[in-house]
């Protein structure tokens, strides 16, 4: 049967015919793949402690269509060869060479490419935190689990956490990929000169960690930052559903011939998460080796030359005589053996207790610190105001290799600051925006230089990361994440995409809104985006959305100083906030009327200003106001839309977008209550889904039903929880597994919004 194998050899070196087995030297293949190089499987037994009698290797090869299955066993010169048992299972496609679609993480700056031609060898296989498991209770690939705590240095505090949650599996991380839980970091000592797979498995189960942000962690392998917003509940979807992420890094031969291969999980202060922790439940990790025999990437030097192709046996054609391979098949040793560990393993866990974010804070960020700065890589000497820590600072040259020297087909946009490239980094493993500023740009060095200091303190989920900028030869360059999906609004209108549903919609709404929301009161400072329009609110591959440019950003007023009055006023058109125009006063309020405009550009999939319509029509912020309070929104409503969603939650969103719109901007919500109104309209959303046949199902179409309701965004906390009491009643199931918002304690994300809208600074 064609398809990707686990391919494990058993071995019992004992004393077989009068065989000295000590002398037993050879190489494996199977098909194409090269698995052993001159092994001798008695010197493994005696390399391990405590010693054991008989073990097993583990690889993943692939079959391909009318192959036949053969095992090749080479042995060295005045040799033999040997084996005990052999067990092939097959596994899922693309499970743990998963394709295109969902590649690994490369991890520094070299760059391999994994497809079906490379052999996997299993090196470790850990339960972070749990028992060994035995193949028999493996998830039906008879895998063997190994508990992490004898590889354990010793640090206090890292107590394994066993939670009762249930696991929810998903499509993309189904049943079979794992079991089991808990917390940790580790060390651990493999060949050097190797590419190795990582496969980190997380499941967040602390059942008070239920939100995106509550808990953000950097991920560093080999002291380099593999990851650095790793959020389990924003990767798997929830809490107690599994995930797993796979990275891969090359462990640099040196002078020694096994290297340390780190793994290090750390706190992502700078997200400000609610928690100061970081979990790891299971980890994989995988030798790679390509089919040509070559060791992954470096081609070292095997310790004997492999043997001629012509020499090679296989399986079904047992040859023997000299130089021939020689089967010795002693029985097959069944039941549970711990996995082979090789080579020494050992294993450092960082200790995360469960502590406040204001606790550890300036440690964490501290640790951050340091390692950004041992990432950035300047050559020349940087213009002063400039931060060097946060960053990394490119060379021109870095620049041109990356968008062989800005060729035009590298263009991908071009906005008020230049021209904005596609291009590549680290040997081109890393994809990434690049901005240049076009020296007739209207905006210039001041912009740069804010946007450098703005993006490079700000971290989260739903901004665009820089990554770091050139400033070489009068140059101002800015290089960000590359975001594969684009921008919003070329998922609205005028585009060949297809149409988004409704709750991706409101999805990346709410994921903006948190973007903004952090700006406004996240930051050390208030921060004022001035620029917000659907062209920069950025989608990633997962339709994650970031908001970008900030180079119209403002710092806002803070406690002790007055609201920023500004000389010009700044926007784009259909955007800006007639408030700010008339008064040139910019507040947060600003950037709320305009998210107000991509909310109903989101609704209408139309531009903010279509000058040809009828002068009523023609600015989306009024003409969007005035249909929801003439309870006239279906005439406005995207047609994609139509029997897709429930009134209640078109009726919800577009009230949030009204209420941004108001004239006065103290009427306005603040982006918290714009973040709790759009999570709320989902919610309405996903219970409409499960009850289509309730009063407020998805089949109610009629025009009545999308009039104005009574406003929840109330300004106090009361009237909000009266508004959503009374949804609830007659809306709402009592469904455990959804949320009720009859009990203000469970209502989404409730808690968490109003601490920070009570004290910003809080989490
Ligand atoms: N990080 C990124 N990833 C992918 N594409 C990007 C990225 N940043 C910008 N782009 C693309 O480049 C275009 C121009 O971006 P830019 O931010 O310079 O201008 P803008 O926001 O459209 O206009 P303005 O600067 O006048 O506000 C965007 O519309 C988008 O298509």
């Amino acid at each position: 049967m064609p398809g990707p194998k686990f391919v494990r050899p058993y071995f019992y070196p004992a004393v077989y015919s009068n065989l000295d087995i000590s002398k037993s030297y050879f190489w494996l293949s199977a098909n194409n793949y090269n698995l052993l190089n001159n092994f001798s499987a008695s010197l493994t037994v005696s390399a391990i402690t405590p010693p054991i009698k008989y073990f097993t290797k583990e690889f993943i090869i692939t079959l391909w269509d009318n192959q036949k299955f053969e095992l090749t066993f080479s042995p060295s010169p005045s040799s033999f060869a040997f084996i005990n048992g052999i067990e092939i299972v097959s596994m899922p496609d693309s499970f743990y060479v998963r394709g295109n679609d969902n590649p690994p993480t490369y991890v520094g700056s070299d760059f391999f490419y994994l497809d079906n031609t490379t052999a996997l060898e299993t090196v470790y296989r850990l339960n972070v935190g749990g028992q060994d498991i035995n193949s028999l209770g493996d998830t039906g690939m008879y895998r063997t689990w190994n508990q992490d705590s004898r590889y354990l240095l010793g640090s206090p505090g890292n107590t394994p956490y066993l939670s009762g949650v249930k696991i929810k599996y998903t499509a993309k991380t189904p049943a079979y990929s794992a079991l089991v839980m808990v917390y940790r970091t580790m060390r651990s000592m493999v060949d050097a000169g190797f590419h190795y797979l990582l496969r980190l498995h997380f499941c967040e189960t602390r059942l008070e960690v239920q939100y995106e942000n509550d808990k953000v962690f950097l991920i560093y392998i080999n002291n380099q930052t593999a990851q650095y917003d790793a959020d389990v509940i924003h990767m798997s979807g929830g809490n107690g559903i599994p995930v797993y992420k796979d990275y891969i890094v090359l462990v640099p031969q040196g002078s020694q011939s096994k290297q340390d291969l780190w793994l290090a999980l750390h706190p992502n202060m700078e997200s400000k998460p609610r928690y100061a922790d970081a979990i790891l439940n299971g980890l994989e990790i995988f030798k790679l080796n390509t089919t040509d025999g070559n060791l992954a990437g470096l081609n070292p030097e095997p310790a004997v030359a492999p043997p001629p192709a012509e020499q090679n046996s296989s399986l079904q054609e047992r040859r023997t005589g000299k130089r021939s391979s020689i089967l010795h098949v002693i029985g097959i040793v069944g039941g549970s053996i711990g996995a082979v560990i090789a080579c020494s393993l050992i294993v450092y866990f960082f200790a995360f207790k469960q502590e406040r974010v204001k606790d550890s804070s300036k440690s964490e960020e501290k640790s951050t610190r340091t390692l950004l700065s041992e990432t950035s890589r300047s050559t020349t000497t940087i213009s002063s105001s400039l931060p060097t820590d946060l960053c990394r600072r490119f060379t021109l040259v870095e620049v041109k290799e990356a968008t062989r020297n800005f060729d035009d087909q590298n263009i991908i946009g071009s906005g008020g600051f230049g021209t904005v490239y596609k291009g590549y980094i680290e040997y081109g493993s890393i994809a990434v925006a690049i901005k240049r500023l076009d020296s007739s740009s209207k905006q210039g060095t001041r912009e740069f230089q804010t946007e450098i200091k703005m993006l490079s303190n700000l971290r989260h989920l739903h901004l665009v990361s820089l990554i770091g900028y050139c400033d070489d030869h009068g140059e101002m360059i800015l290089v960000y994440d590359y975001m594969s999906r684009g921008t919003l609004r070329e998922h609205l209108y005028k585009t060949k995409s297809s149409p988004l549903p409704w709750k991706q919609r409101l999805e990346i709404c709410i994921g903006a809104a948190k973007g903004l929301h952090y700006l406004h009161s996240g930051a050390k400072h208030t921060i004022i985006h001035r620029g917000v329009k659907s062209t920069n609110i950025l989608l990633d591959e997962n339709l994650v959305a970031k908001v970008s440019d900030f180079g119209l950003s403002k710092l806002g007023p803070t406690s002790t100083s007055q609201t920023h009055v500004s000389t010009v006023v700044r926007g784009s058109f259909g955007y800006v906030d007639p408030e700010y125009y008339r008064r040139q006063h910019l507040t947060e309020k600003s950037d709320v009327y305009s998210f107000g405009v991509v909310l109903f550009e989101v609704l209408c999939a139309r531009p903010p200003v279509i000058a040809s319509l009828p002068e009523e029509q023609a600015s989306l912020a009024d003409w969007g106001r005035k249909c929801y309070q003439r309870g006239t929104l279906d005439q406005i409503v995207d047609p994609h839309l139509k029997g897709e969603v429930a009134p209640v939650s078109i009726n919800k969103f577009a009230e949030i977008a009204s209420s941004c719109l108001h004239g006065q901007g103290i009427e306005r919500p603040n982006m918290g209550d714009v973040v709790w109104g759009l999570e709320f309209a989902l919610q309405l959303q996903q219970t409409a889904e499960k009850n289509p046949n309730s009063e407020d199902g998805i089949s109610i179409k009629n025009k009545s039903s999308l009039s104005p309701h009574r406003s929840v965004m109330a300004s106090d906390e009361d009237d909000m929880l009266s508004g959503a009491e009374s949804h609830s009643r007659s809306t709402f199931s009592t469904d455990a597994a959804s949320v009720t918002l009859s009990d203000p304690v469970q209502r989404p994300r409730s808690e968490g919004v109003f601490s920070e809208i009570i004290d910003p600074k809080g989490r």
